[in-house]
């Protein structure tokens, strides 16, 4: 027995010995590793961010006669790897790239450096592997390489830690950052137009950049001013290869290694590409509520709102940059106060300081390598001459009206009376003024809209509370035979009439007609003459009671096959999020607090009460809003 015990102590003894032993070598393969991935030089020289792989190869000065360090240096050309804004305009970089590619067997796992995560992914928790990525990106540049500007701008926004994800489209953070990393292809949309999956790539990735910039707060500023570094140059150096390299967007990182480098030898980039990677990988530090963000937004939104009231964007659109004092003479607002409100609207990201002059996101094409994807959203979506512009809406609807409006929440929850729509409505300014301002804000989701709900064998719909017509004239527009018939308040069937005339002769087949749809009246139409109801944001704006028989008089409108669609800001049935969906509904809440919050499952319960079979639930507008389709049985 003792010599039992014994043996068995001995062979434990060695069992551990070996283990140990391993485990030091791993720890030691994996630190080599890490060296080998944040590049062979202890101490990198001029570091010039990955614009040309040769150089990357074996850093040193640029030569500043040579024509093609210089070329790297240029921001590219329009039209040269951009997106053409109707197409979602997520990436100017890469138009459908991102991810990991669909076929990457062309590399050897060295030349990724994918062991690197698979194997030990704590390596690159551990401190050396920061570090390194902090001494790459703190090596000065070279002088006259002019870039200087854009290095102290990102740095000086990393330390404010105002490098983030613009876009209110994207999925939370971590979900990006997975999503990035993993190389997982999720269908998107981008404001309220549908992304093709391909482009929704490219979107994560980039995405995933600007998210890990910012958003862990457990970084240090040189490790987030680092990093971006790295997965910029991955990304603006890759893209380019794999845009020559191949018509299919693939990883740009990846791209890069199969295309120009020999895979025996990775370069830096790549390896510091793979780094940065494995960083935005890494666990986000903070779930929790960012309490300022949620107390003092409603700041920024009034800065917004008036900078949309002064068309300052406009402007600056015009202009290309401003000085305040040129700013004020033309809004006559005294400097001082127009200065106050241009650092709000700076320190928010809708403009940008440079040398004493404002602008708006920089144009395609100009400042493109730090800054022009980050800050494109104001050109884009709030310069009215762009094709994207959706500032009206938040002008008069959002600012003007739903602002005030949302003061009155605290008696609302208290149980004061408030007006509904219909008597908000009693007013023919108000109702003039949110009808246009959602025309503003429809056009493009009804678009979206119908890409996913398909207008075959559609002759005749009903757009129940349908505004001012926006997803009508859109229907007929993109089906010529097609008859569309809006039920809406009286006073904004008058705004509808008015806003639907200048959709040119289409808009003959759009006839409005007076409806309280809260009324369950027998609706002004045939019994089953509809081929398709939709209920676009109706249903959250009428109380609950009145939700079951505004679906059966749907129903009843149907033809046999005939579908209803209800599009509305929704939560999801956890009832957790997300929060855009959220506060929407309880904004509805001081319009209508007998509403009932809507869920998908909510929406598809009443629909099958009604006797509709359902058939569809999804997301439209990301994060904000949901459709629920159900249909007639035959
Ligand atoms: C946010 S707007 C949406 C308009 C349009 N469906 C769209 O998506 O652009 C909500 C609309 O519901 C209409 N609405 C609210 N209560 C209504 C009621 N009881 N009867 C008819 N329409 C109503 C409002 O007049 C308003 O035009």
């Amino acid at each position: 027995m003792r010599c039992w015990i014994l043996r068995r102590t001995w062979w434990t003894f060695i069992a551990m010995w070996g283990r140990a032993n391993v485990g030091i070598l791993a720890l030691w393969l994996g630190r080599g590793r890490v060296n080998i991935a944040l590049g062979e030089k202890e101490e990198p020289q001029i570091w010039r961010f990955g614009w040309s792989v040769d150089i990357l190869q074996d850093p040193g000065e640029p030569d500043p006669e040579n024509q093609e360090d210089n070329k790297e240096n240029e921001p590219p050309q329009d039209g040269e790897e951009t997106i053409e804004p109707e197409n979602g305009g997520q990436s100017s970089f890469a138009p459908a790239g991102g991810g990991v590619p669909a076929d990457s067997s062309h590399e050897s796992p060295e030349a990724t450096g994918e062991e690197v995560r698979e194997d030990n992914p704590e390596a690159l928790q551990q401190p050396e592997a920061r570090a390194v990525v902090k001494t790459w990106a703190a090596q000065p540049r070279p002088p006259g390489d002019g870039d200087e500007e854009h290095i102290q701008n990102v740095m000086k926004l990393a330390c404010e830690g105002r490098v983030e994800a613009l876009r209110p489209e994207m999925s939370p953070d971590t979900e990006l950052r997975h999503g990035a990393v993993d190389g997982e292809v999720r269908p998107g949309t981008s404001g309220t137009e549908e992304m093709e999956p391909s482009r929704t790539k490219g979107h994560l990735l980039k995405g995933s950049v600007e998210v890990f910039m910012v958003k862990d707060n457990s970084w240090s500023t040189e490790e987030l001013v680092g990093a971006s570094f790295a997965a910029r140059g991955v990304r603006r150096s890759g893209a380019r290869k794999s845009h020559q390299a191949s018509p299919t967007w693939a990883d740009p990182s990846v791209a890069m290694v199969g295309a120009d480098t020999d895979p025996a030898r990775p370069s830096p980039l790549r390896r510091a590409g793979t780094v940065a990677r494995q960083l935005l990988a890494a666990p986000v530090a903070s779930d929790d509520v960012d309490l300022d963000e949620v107390a003092y937004g409603f700041m920024a939104s009034q800065a917004l709102f008036c900078a949309l009231e002064l068309g300052i964007f406009d402007h600056l659109a015009s202009a290309g940059k401003m000085k305040v004092e040129d700013l004020s003479k033309v809004l006559k607002i005294p400097p001082t106060r127009l200065q106050t409100l241009l650092t709000a609207l700076t320190a928010a990201k809708c403009l940008r300081l440079t040398s004493g002059s404002y602008s708006n996101s920089p144009k395609l094409g100009q400042d493109r390598w730090v800054s022009s994807e980050s800050w494109r959203n104001v050109s884009k979506f709030m310069v009215s001459s762009s094709k994207a512009f959706y500032g009206d809406y938040l002008k008069y609807q959002i600012g003007r009206l739903f602002y005030a409006r949302m003061g009155q929440l605290l008696p609302v929850l208290k149980g004061e009376e408030t007006l509904n729509y219909s008597g908000w409505f009693s007013d023919p300014e108000v109702a003039a003024s949110y009808t246009m301002a959602q025309h503003n804000g429809s056009l493009a989701t009804a678009k979206a809209l119908f890409r996913r709900v398909s207008l075959d064998h559609v002759q005749r719909m009903l757009d129940v509370g349908g505004g001012s017509g926006a997803f009508s004239v859109t229907a007929v527009q993109r089906v010529p035979s097609l008859f569309a018939t809006v039920l809406e308040l009286p006073a904004v069937c008058a705004e509808g009439r008015r806003l639907t005339a200048a959709a040119g002769p289409a808009a003959a087949r759009v006839e409005f007609r007076a409806l309280d749809a809260t009324e369950p009246t027998r609706w002004p139409v045939e019994e089953a003459s509809q081929d398709l109801v939709l209920m676009s944001y109706l249903c959250g704006s009428i109380p609950e009671e009145a939700l079951l028989p505004l679906y059966r008089n749907a129903f009843g409108a149907l033809r046999p096959g005939g579908r209803l669609v209800v599009h509305d800001f929704m939560v999801e049935d956890s009832k957790d999020g997300p929060a855009l969906g959220a506060y929407w509904a309880l904004q509805h809440v001081t319009v209508n607090p007998q509403g009932l919050g809507l869920t998908p499952s909510g929406v598809a319960e009443r629909l099958a009460a009604a006797g509709f079979e359902v058939l569809e639930q999804s997301d439209l507008i990301a994060r904000m809003t949901k459709v629920v389709v159900g249909r007639k049985p035959e």
